[in-house]
């Protein structure tokens, strides 16, 4: 497949979660994050040319998706959407970086003129949902050689279950959240079967403050 180098990065608690309820920003849990933490995530940002997460993301944490806290260039956003069902005072719409909102021919077209308006680009792919398999070759066309990947779960397993992912990097919080519910790392159908899970090899494992940080290959 022709496509992004795309490596997966996301903060995830000790029993795998990403927030703290269903529907919960995950930026309270971010600020159990240190300095050193966020100069991590933020050195992946400014070394990969896109950075997507999913639209419940954007509607949930609001998130800018730009590199601060180290020297860097923002990266195209790429927001999969498929009715564009995003609020238009939505941080991604700043005029700080590109933004990139890939939607489907169900979404409506005043709501597209009037995020092409914001300055964002539009391009629609796919009927119901946004289809991944399409946009990867697109992606690249656009320039974008490496993609980083911040979740929410959803997204995450759109990517693992097409095999699109290289690397996962974890930033590790020394918490329990707990609740049956709660988005972790990865959502979707899942696998089920044990001959068809991804496989992972850990590349790196170290301390970046007080955090633990494990970076895995996927093992094809
Ligand atoms: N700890 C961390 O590192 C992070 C935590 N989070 C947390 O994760 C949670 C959000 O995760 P989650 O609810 O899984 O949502 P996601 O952010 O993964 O977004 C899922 C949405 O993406 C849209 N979408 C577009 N195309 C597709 C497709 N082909 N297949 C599936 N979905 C598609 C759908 O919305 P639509 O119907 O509108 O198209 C879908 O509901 C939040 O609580 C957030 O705070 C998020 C990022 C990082
Ligand atoms: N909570 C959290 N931890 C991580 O490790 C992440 N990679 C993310 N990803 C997304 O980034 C948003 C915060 O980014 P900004 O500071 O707004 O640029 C966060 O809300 C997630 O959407 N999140």
């Amino acid at each position: 497949m022709n496509r992004p180098y795309v490596i997966i990065v996301s903060e995830v608690s000790v029993d795998g979660k990403l927030t703290l309820y269903r529907g919960a920003s995950s930026k309270e849990l971010m600020t159990l994050m240190d300095q050193e933490a966020y100069r991590y995530l933020h050195e992946i940002r400014a070394k990969v040319d896109g950075i997507m997460v999913g639209c419940e993301t954007v509607r949930t944490d609001n998130p800018s998706l730009t590199v601060r806290y180290v020297q860097g260039k923002n990266p195209v956003r790429v927001i999969p959407c498929s009715t564009a069902n995003v609020p238009l005072d939505a941080n991604i719409f700043s005029k700080d970086a590109p933004t990139l909102i890939v939607t489907t021919k169900r979404a409506p077209e005043e709501k597209l003129e009037k995020i092409r308006e914001t300055g964002a680009e539009v391009w629609v792919v796919g009927e119901d949902l946004v289809d991944f398999d399409a946009l990867m070759p697109m992606l690249l066309e656009r320039g974008i050689n490496s993609l980083m990947v911040e979740g929410g779960a959803s997204i995450n397993w759109e990517f693992i279950k097409r095999g699109f992912v290289d690397e996962i990097r974890l930033i590790h919080l020394p918490v329990i959240v707990g609740g049956e519910n709660v988005p972790t790392l990865v959502g979707g159908e899942g696998f089920k079967k044990l001959r068809n899970l991804m496989h992972l090899r850990l590349r790196a494992h170290f301390k970046r403050g007080h955090h633990l940080i494990t970076e895995w290959e996927v093992v094809r």
